[in-house]
């Protein structure tokens, strides 16, 4: 049976980072956009992580982002996966991959067309993430998607070989929801928040929700 992917993304402090990795997820994320409500300084992330010292691998998110910033995240952010959330092209996330040796995840947006990006990234893309499309935000919406179309680019990404996760929205009242189209993995911010900080309450309890559809995720 495969371990479920779940990762709780827009860290925002100490705080948030020890209730996160306290948590049974596979993922910690952190948002690298400057200008953005969850942007985080590499430097202070940099210290949460020798505090807590999290199991759980951990995912840049970034916006085209240069090898230069990159690299100098990555000084600070011991990454071990690098989330491409904007418009990059297959050679830039060849470029990226070249650079630092690090799985990247490109993120696709459910529009028409969703299941075409997926494929000019074949090959190229070490997962793919889709979130919902909301006017000119790139992610961190708090919005879902129509669940119905999980199961196309579940398959899609599975016969690439890649994992695919699903985001936007999700949240405890819903989760189950989601999960009865058995995604492989869901990824998470707004809905495990109470005043913009990471609530341990919601944080159990979609992981409460994930234990229970384990079989159906996996
Ligand atoms: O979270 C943000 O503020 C954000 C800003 C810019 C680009 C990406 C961002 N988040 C990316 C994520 O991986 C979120 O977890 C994902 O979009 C789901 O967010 P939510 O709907 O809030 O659960």
């Amino acid at each position: 049976m495969r371990e479920p992917i779940v990762k709780l993304c827009g860290n925002q402090s100490l705080s948030d980072t020890a209730k996160t990795a306290s948590s049974k997820a596979s993922h910690l994320g952190f948002i690298f956009v400057k200008r953005t409500k969850r942007y985080v300084r590499p430097e202070r992330v940099g210290r949460w992580i020798r505090k807590v010292r999290p199991r759980q691998k951990l995912v840049g998110v970034f916006i085209d982002p240069t090898v230069e910033e990159l690299e100098e995240i990555l000084h600070f952010v011991p990454l071990d996966v690098i989330q491409l959330h904007g418009n990059e092209t297959v050679s830039q996330l060849l470029q990226i991959k070249e650079a630092f040796g690090l799985p990247v995840w490109k993120v696709v947006h459910h529009q028409d067309g969703g299941l075409d990006q997926m494929d000019i990234f074949k090959g190229v893309a070490d997962g793919f993430i889709v979130d919902s499309k909301v006017g000119g935000a790139s992610g961190g919406t708090g919005v879902r998607f129509d669940w119905e179309a999980v199961p196309a680019y579940r398959d899609a990404a599975f016969d690439q070989g890649v994992p695919c996760l699903i985001a936007g929205g999700i949240k405890p009242e819903n989760a189950g929801e989601l999960l009865s189209y058995q995604p492989e993995g869901i990824d998470i911010s707004s809905g495990i928040e109470r005043e913009n900080k990471k609530d341990i309450g919601k944080i159990q309890a979609i992981m409460k929700e994930v234990e229970a559809n384990v079989a159906s995720i996996s």
